[in-house]
């Protein structure tokens, strides 16, 4: 694995960036558990930064129902609190600034950070007040105010549970009322290894958001098999696929998305630590995606469980599969072209990247 970026060294790729798969409560400082921990009299198994990283993170490869265990760990010390929930919103952009990222849409499920209106309630948490909708707003808040302090555009995908069909109704509803306050897309996470066929409360989010017009991604073939990648973009109408490492096990199915230019969101560091992968990054399936210049992202996906930043995905890249700063320019063009924004801001986004890439227009790459 490659070193941890640390503030004495350059950065892989120095130029912006563009980031589009990141979970926000897989993005949470642990010293902002450790802190709210104590603000709100919640005893934690643990009480120094090191103890607690030791609980919740991953180091070596583990299966993807052993990494989503470690959110039980320090889930319940967020969902329910306010100002908990504004505040890591807000960090969340403070710390996307210091790796670079011009653009990112950030994604979480409202209903796993509330505890009231929400059945089950999650976590083992009391019935209290905070409904998702309201989630919803004061994450819109802090994500917005992160904007303005630290110079960062920051939209929102709301997640639907793969385990909690009777949520995503509600979600693709929330998609709807928030649309114009930073909410661009819903997604579809959770275990993908426990039951691969989405169910109908899916099925029917989906359709709405097709209807509706909002736009749609789907964690689909980063454990399973690639007939959930299929289950997405046919019956899901997904326009963009979380992780789809196993979409090269079918050659038809991967021959008919790269013509579809689909766009991947390709998270390494996750993809080796979840045991979505051959741990051997030689083996990675994204070397395979690059000769065939698929349309992919780089990205961190749950940075405080990998213990990693943006800049470690980069790293290993580089370092395991021969990316240059042209291949780095060049997905971070697809990344900004596949994003949720809208047209306009969508060019905006992209002129900023030419600017900054010494690039005049996209057929430079
Ligand atoms: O790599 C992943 N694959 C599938 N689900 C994930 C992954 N990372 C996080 N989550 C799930 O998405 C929820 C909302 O953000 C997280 O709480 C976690 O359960």
């Amino acid at each position: 694995m490659a070193e941890h970026c640390t503030n004495d060294r350059q950065p892989t790729f120095s130029k912006p960036k563009v980031e589009l798969h990141v979970h926000l409560d897989g993005a949470i400082r642990i010293d902002t558990i450790l802190d709210v921990a104590k603000q709100r009299g919640i005893l934690l198994p643990a009480d120094t930064v090191a103890a607690l990283k030791g609980l919740c993170t991953v180091s070596e490869p583990a299966t993807l129902t052993e990494f989503l265990g470690k959110f039980n760990q320090y889930m319940h010390v967020i969902a329910g609190d306010r100002k908990a929930i504004k505040r890591i919103a807000y960090e969340f952009v403070e710390a996307k600034a210091k790796e670079g990222v011009a653009y990112v849409e950030v994604r979480y499920s409202p209903h796993f950070l509330a505890n009231s209106g929400v059945e089950p309630i999650p976590w083992d948490q009391k019935e209290g007040d905070v409904t998702p909708d309201e989630v919803v707003r004061l994450v819109n808040e802090g994500l917005s105010e992160g904007e303005k302090a630290f110079k960062v555009k920051a939209r929102s995908i709301l997640c639907c549970m793969r385990h909690m069909p009777n949520w995503s109704m509600e979600v693709v509803e929330l998609c709807k009322k928030y649309r114009n306050d930073g909410v661009v897309a819903i997604d579809l996470a959770g275990d993908e290894s426990m039951n691969c066929v989405a169910y109908p409360g899916h099925r029917n989010a989906y359709e709405e958001a097709v209807k509706c017009g909002i736009h749609r991604t789907v964690h689909a073939g980063e454990v399973g098999p690639p007939s959930v990648v299929k289950e997405a973009v046919d019956v899901l109408k997904a326009e963009r696929i979380g992780h789809g490492y196993h979409t090269v096990e079918d050659q038809a199915l991967y021959r008919r998305l790269l013509e579809n230019n689909m766009h991947f969101e390709i998270c390494p560091v996750s993809s080796k630590l979840t045991g979505a992968c051959d741990p051997d990054f030689t083996k990675h399936p994204l070397i395979k995606f690059k000769k065939d210049k698929a349309n992919y992202s780089l990205n961190t996906d749950d940075p405080l469980i990998f213990n990693s930043t943006l800049d470690t995905d980069y790293a290993t890249v580089q370092k395991y599969m021969g990316f240059t700063d042209e291949d780095f320019k060049r997905l971070n063009i697809n990344a900004a072209q596949a994003s949720f924004l809208p047209e306009k801001e969508k060019k905006d986004l992209l002129n900023l990247l030419y600017n900054a890439y010494d690039m005049v227009d996209s057929t430079e790459l």
